[in-house]
C-alpha cells in the first residue's frame, strides 16, 4: 500500500500509529550526536549526552531525621541520659561519650556510637539536662543511613534523559556543576500565509494576526530547540522553493499552513518535487494534512495551519520526533483513561483530539471544536482522545492526555 497521497488530490489517510513510528525511525536515522558542557542553570530543558554517575554517598555520613536526642539504645535503662554535646547540621560531632546522649538537629551527622535517634516530643528534659524518654525505641530509628540514596559509582540518570528542574536538583545534590547534553536542535520555523500579519500590524481586508509562529517558537524554546525563526512565507512556489532552500543548515523545518489541497498550498508540491514527500494526510482529527518530508536533504514536518490542528499535531507527533533526535527514549506524552463527561453519539472515521478539562473526575470538552478555535486550547487542560468508529455515551471511557507536560 503506497500511503502517500498525491497533493491535489483524494488520498489514502494513515493512522496517527504507522505515521509516528515513521516519524521517530527517520529521527533515529539522524540522531544529533554533538554535545555540549553546560552549566546546570543553562541546561534545563536538554537531554543529558552521558550516564550521570556518583561520585558520592549520598548523604554522605548518616544523619538525623530529627530535632531529638542522638543515643546508644544499650545505654538507655532506666536512669536519664546526660547531655555530652549538642549537634547542628554543618558540624562534625565527637563521638558519643559512653552513657550520654547528644542533643542533635535534623541534618545533622549522627555521633559514632549513637545507633539511634529520638525526636524530642518524646523526651522529658529534667534538671541538668538530664533526658528521659517516654516511648519504646529502636536501633536505627530516625537515623539517615550513609548513602540511602545512592553509593558512589551507582548511575542515577541514564543518558537521554531530559533535564527538568528535579533532574538538575539532584545533579547539584551529588555536587555537580555542569553537565554534559546534547547540542541544541535547530529548528526553522515558517509561517505560511498570504493572510498573515504580525500583532502590531493594521489588518488590512482578508488578513488575520499570526498565532502560530508565538506557539511554535514558545512550544520550540520549552523543549531545548534553537529557534531559527524564518518568518511568513507567501502562498506561491518560487518563494517556498526559495525558503526552504534558505534554511539548509537546520536540522528540521517546521511550518505551519500550505499542507492541503487548496490552490494556494504550496508545501507537499514543494517537497515532492525536489526532495521527498513522505508522509501526507492522517487519520486524525485536527490535524489531517500534516506533511513530512525531505527538502534537499533537509527534515521537514509541515503542521495544518489552524491553531488546533497545529497544537495537537506538534504535541502527538513534531514533538516526540524533536526528542527522539535528541535521544530520547520515552517520547509519547502521558495518557490517562478517564470517564467520558459528555456525549458522543456519532462515530467518526479519523482520530479526534477535543480539547477538554477535567470536571468531577470526568472529561468534558469544549463547547466549540473547531480547528480555527484557538481559545478551546486555552481553556483546556488536555486532549480527550475519541477513537476512529467510536460512539460514546457519559461515563465510557476515553483517553486524557495533560497538555501541562507537554506544552507548559
Ligand atoms: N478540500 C479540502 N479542504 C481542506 C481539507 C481537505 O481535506 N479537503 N482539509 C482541511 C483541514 S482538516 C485543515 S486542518 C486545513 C489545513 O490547511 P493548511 O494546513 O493547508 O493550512 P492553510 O490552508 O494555510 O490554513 C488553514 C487555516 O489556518 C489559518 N492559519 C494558517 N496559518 C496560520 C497562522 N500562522 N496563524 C493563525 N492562523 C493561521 C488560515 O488562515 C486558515 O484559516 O485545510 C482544510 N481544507
Ligand atoms: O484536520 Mo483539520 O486539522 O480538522 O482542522
Ligand atoms: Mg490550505
Amino acid at each position: 500500500m503506497n500511503p502517500v497521497g498525491k497533493p491535489g488530490k483524494a488520498g489514502a489517510l494513515m493512522a496517527v500509529e504507522v505515521a509516528l513510528q515513521r516519524l521517530l525511525d527517520m529521527a533515529a536515522a539522524a540522531p544529533i550526536v554533538e554535545r555540549e558542557t553546560l552549566p546546570l542553570a543553562a541546561a534545563q530543558g536538554r537531554v543529558l549526552a552521558q550516564d550521570l554517575v556518583s561520585t558520592l554517598d549520598l548523604p554522605p555520613w548518616p544523619n538525623s531525621a530529627m530535632d531529638g536526642y542522638a543515643l546508644r539504645l544499650a545505654d538507655c535503662k532506666d536512669e536519664p541520659l546526660v547531655v555530652s554535646q549538642r549537634v547542628f547540621a554543618g558540624q562534625a560531632p565527637a563521638p558519643l561519650a559512653a552513657g550520654t546522649c547528644a542533643r542533635i538537629f535534623t541534618g545533622a551527622p549522627v555521633p559514632a556510637g549513637a545507633d539511634c535517634v529520638e525526636m524530642q516530643e518524646n523526651a522529658v528534659v529534667e534538671a541538668d539536662e538530664r533526658v528521659r524518654f517516654t516511648e519504646p525505641m529502636v536501633i536505627g530509628q530516625n537515623i539517615r543511613p550513609q548513602g540511602q540514596e545512592t553509593t558512589v559509582g551507582e548511575q542515577v540518570l541514564a543518558a537521554g534523559t531530559r533535564l527538568g528542574p528535579v533532574e538538575l536538583g539532584l545533579a547539584a545534590s551529588l555536587g555537580c556543576a555542569s553537565l554534559e547534553v546534547v547540542r541544541k536542535v535547530r529548528v526553522g520555523v515558517l509561517s505560511t500565509g498570504d493572510e498573515l500579519v504580525e500583532p502590531g500590524q493594521p489588518l488590512g481586508p482578508g488578513q488575520i494576526y499570526n498565532s502560530n509562529r508565538v506557539l511554535l517558537c514558545g512550544w520550540l524554546r520549552g523543549l531545548g530547540c534553537e529557534v531559527v525563526d524564518a518568518g511568513i512565507l507567501p502562498d506561491d512556489l518560487p518563494t517556498t522553493r526559495e525558503r526552504l532552500a534558505q534554511l539548509s543548515d537546520v536540522d528540521l523545518i517546521l511550518s505551519t499552513g500550505g499542507v492541503s489541497v487548496g490552490e494556494a498550498d504550496f508545501l507537499g508540491i514543494a517537497l515532492r518535487e525536489d526532495g521527498e514527500l513522505a508522509l501526507w494526510k492522517l487519520a486524525i482529527k485536527p490535524g489531517k494534512p500534516l506533511t513530512f518530508g525531505h527538502y534537499r536533504g533537509v527534515p521537514v514536518i509541515g503542521l495544518p495551519g489552524n491553531p488546533a490542528s497545529t497544537l495537537v499535531t506538534f504535541a502527538l507527533l513534531a514533538r516526540p520526533y524533536l526528542l527522539r533526535r535528541q535521544g530520547v527514549e520515552s517520547v509519547m506524552p502521558l495518557k490517562f483513561k478517564v470517564p467520558a463527561g459528555f456525549a458522543w453519539p456519532k462515530a467518526g472515521s479519523r482520530r479526534e483530539y477535543l480539547r477538554g478539562r477535567m470536571e468531577n473526575g470526568r472529561a468534558i470538552i469544549y463547547r466549540n471544536q473547531s480547528s480555527g478555535v484557538l481559545r478551546s486550547a486555552a481553556w483546556a487542560e488536555g486532549l480527550v482522545e475519541v477513537l476512529e468508529g467510536q460512539t460514546l455515551v457519559e461515563g465510557d471511557e476515553v483517553g486524557f492526555i495533560p497538555l501541562s507536560e507537554v506544552l507548559g
